[in-house]
């Protein structure tokens, strides 16, 4: 049964191999974690130690080969346990912004006479305030990843769950949204897990932050983030010694696992 006193997230001793026999990959374990709620978890490594996997894992997408994963207690299930963002939009290409947004309202059981507002708020949170007649196609791809958030926002889900949700972004567009995620964390408190190559992008977002080692990925590093999450600006944050420092705590973790 799920109880209140567990966890978030509850990893116990997980493993996870793809395939078997010769051809078997052990990705990731073990690994045990606890995730307090309302915490922002980056989960950073080297290109193929296992971050995906591990999301996936605490997803629901695929089960642990050994081991625990828990989420509020109970068995991951995804769209119920978790909200999933992936480096892809994935938005459905023949529906307005709109449209795609009240989607998520729909299967998450808003009634019919709340959603218009519950969707101008949700896009509102996501900086497309008055956008939502538009086609997914007259959108930027920035603006799309904008979308994908605000539906994942839209389901009462305990765990947003983001997978490189900004690799494939310019450099402005990603910082843009960078901020604007992290404005969203602070105000809404979801306990999310989040996926990235980048210390600088692990440092700017989390509260806490744990490195992994080449695969099979574990835990080289978990760190606590004390930087302040509201009432300092994004350009403040950056320009702070704190901010330098631990950038390059993390930046030369994430060289070390990944030589280990
Ligand atoms: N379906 C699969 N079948 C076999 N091996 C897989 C499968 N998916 C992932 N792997 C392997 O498991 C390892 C971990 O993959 P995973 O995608 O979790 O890493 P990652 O850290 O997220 O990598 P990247 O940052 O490049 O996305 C990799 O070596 C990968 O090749």
């Amino acid at each position: 049964m799920p109880s209140s006193d567990e966890p978030a997230i509850r990893l116990r001793e997980v493993t996870h191999v793809y395939g078997a026999g010769a051809a078997a990959v052990t990705a990731v374990g073990p690994v045990s974690l606890d995730v307090p709620a309302g915490e922002f978890l980056v989960l950073v490594g080297a290109s193929g130690c296992g971050k995906s996997t591990l999301l996936r894992l605490i997803a629901g997408f695929e089960a642990a080969t050994a081991g625990a994963v828990r989420v509020a207690g109970a068995d991951p299930s995804p769209g119920v346990t978790s909200s999933v963002v992936f480096q892809q939009p994935r938005l459905f290409p023949w529906k307005s912004v709109g449209g795609n947004i009240d989607v998520a309202l729909k299967y998450a059981r808003v009634p019919r006479q709340d959603r218009a507002a519950r969707r101008e708020e949700l896009l509102a949170r996501v900086g497309l305030d008055g956008m939502a007649d538009r086609q997914i196609w007259e959108i930027s791809g920035g603006q799309q990843q904008r979308v994908a958030i605000a539906r994942a926002l839209a389901a009462p889900t305990p765990l947003l769950l983001l997978d490189e949700p900004f690799a494939a972004l310019d450099a402005l567009t990603r910082e843009r949204l960078q901020e604007d995620l992290r404005a969203v964390s602070a105000a809404t408190a979801r306990t999310s897990v989040f996926v990235t190559h980048s210390a600088e992008e692990a440092v700017f977002l989390g509260s806490r932050i744990v490195v992994l080692t080449h695969r099979p990925g574990r835990i080289a590093l978990d760190l606590t983030v004390d930087l302040p999450r509201s009432g300092v600006s994004a350009d403040e944050l950056r320009g702070s010694a704190e901010y330098a420092a631990l950038r390059t705590e993390v930046g030369r973790a994430v060289k070390l696992a990944a030589a280990a």
